[in-house]
């Protein structure tokens, strides 16, 4: 099962231009609000810069990176632009895109473009956000309060059991009805189980995707940096743009959450080029990577993934397992005999293996390793599984 990040956004807030940019796809985008009715679904490669260096030393046939999923819904805030009573959460039709979304990347716009009206008038990412978290929290309050209709109803029988799910999900509204996210509560082991069947979209993992003018990308970037690394920024004496932006990264840091710089239309365009045009283009900006890469990457590390990689003259591939897999685990990815017959993996981290040069010299220097059943897989090991499959 592919798991899948959710492109959302308020309408015309360049989301299908970023869909586009992630996927090099031609969805069509629009200058006017709600112009993607239905979801756009891709499969992207992930970026991953270990490949090439080993495609390099066992010039393969084949380089295949791993993908993961992107969904690109219509915009929210509908319910606000249409003047319409806006605590009533997002249509069924929607939800049904998103609430299987595994994580959310959230587009904020800062670009300044005329022919592109806001639908609240204004440039103002902070704003945005909060209408945007209050349109979610409304919708799962929904989904709570139903459930909690259900299960008072059964705890009328008198059965004790349903308590523990009734003071979860009093909690919960309580916390929705403030319009704050159900990710800000701490959860018991025992409060997973319910968590699980509701699919709340105030606990998935998100981003921040800030869709920037293009003039402004690299000091966005520059900006982005400082705040991550908790340099001293007067947010108050930045200019137009920037002042939004830090604004949201500044959020982004409190909450432990990623944010990313991208000019959209400009990344769309590039995704035209070839690779190395596109990286001429970047160089000449002084940027060190496409933002549309950095939100792939960003976006899997969201869903908790990691990368192994399988190495030899006929493929160099990345895969994907859970963190915390161990080796059958990820051996099952490949192909489940090797899981079944699973004996041993050969395991050489992709460090260790460059800083060597072949596998035979990084065994020499006792870099590779035999591990059994019960190693956990890391990101950037090398693996090779021992198996055997009996009749
Ligand atoms: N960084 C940017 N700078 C300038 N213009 C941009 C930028 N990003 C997107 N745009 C423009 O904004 C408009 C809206 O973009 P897009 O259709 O991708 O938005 P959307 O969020 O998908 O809208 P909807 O919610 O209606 O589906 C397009 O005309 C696009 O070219
Ligand atoms: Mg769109």
């Amino acid at each position: 099962m592919a798991l899948t990040i959710g492109i959302i956004g308020l309408p015309q807030s360049g989301k299908t231009t970023l869909f586009n940019a992630l996927t090099k796809a031609d969805a069509p985008i629009g200058g006017y609000a709600t112009s993607t009715v239905q979801a756009n679904l891709a499969v992207v490669p992930v970026p991953d810069p270990r490949l090439q260096p080993l495609a390099d030393i066992f010039k393969p046939r084949k380089v295949t990176p791993t993908t993961v999923e992107f969904v690109d819904v219509a915009g929210m805030g509908q319910a606000a632009s249409a003047g319409k009573e806006k605590r009533e959460g997002l249509s069924a039709e929607f939800l049904g895109h998103i609430r299987n979304a595994d994580a959310l990347a959230i587009v904020l716009r800062t670009f300044a473009n005329e022919n592109v009206p806001h639908i609240y008038g204004s440039i103002d990412p902070e704003r945005d956000l909060d209408s945007l978290n209050a349109e979610l929290a409304v919708t799962d309050l929904a989904t709570v309060e139903k459930r909690l209709e259900r299960t008072s109803r059964a705890a009328k029988s008198g059965d004790k059991k349903y308590q523990p799910e009734i003071d979860l999900l009093r909690r919960l509204q309580e916390t929705l009805n403030e319009l704050k996210m159900a990710s800000e509560l701490e959860f018991s082991q025992q409060d997973q189980a319910v968590l699980g069947e509701l699919f709340l979209l105030t606990m998935k993992p998100r981003m921040y995707v800030l869709n920037v003018s293009e003039d402004v990308l690299g000091d966005a970037n520059e900006l982005l940096a400082k705040i991550r690394e908790g340099g001293d920024v007067q947010v108050e004496s930045l200019e137009g743009e920037l002042k939004g932006i830090a604004r949201i990264a500044q959020r982004a840091k409190a909450e432990g959450a990623e944010v990313v710089a991208v000019s959209a239309r400009l990344e769309a365009e590039l995704a035209e080029l070839s690779e190395e045009e596109a990286h001429e283009y970047l160089e000449a900006l002084g940027l060190p990577q496409l933002g549309a890469d950095r939100v792939i990457q960003v976006g899997y590390r969201l869903l908790n993934l990691i990368t192994f990689l399988t190495a030899g003259e006929d493929e160099v591939r990345a895969w994907t397992v859970t963190k915390g897999a161990k080796a059958p685990e990820a051996a099952g990815k490949i192909h489940s005999d090797i899981e079944r017959g699973f004996i041993r993996a050969e395991v050489t981290h992709f460090d260790d293996f460059m800083a060597s040069g072949s596998f035979a010299a990084a065994s020499k220097k006792g870099l590779q390793r035999l591990e059994g059943k019960e190693y956990v897989i890391k990101d950037g090991d090398i693996a090779h599984f021992r198996f055997n499959v009996g009749k």
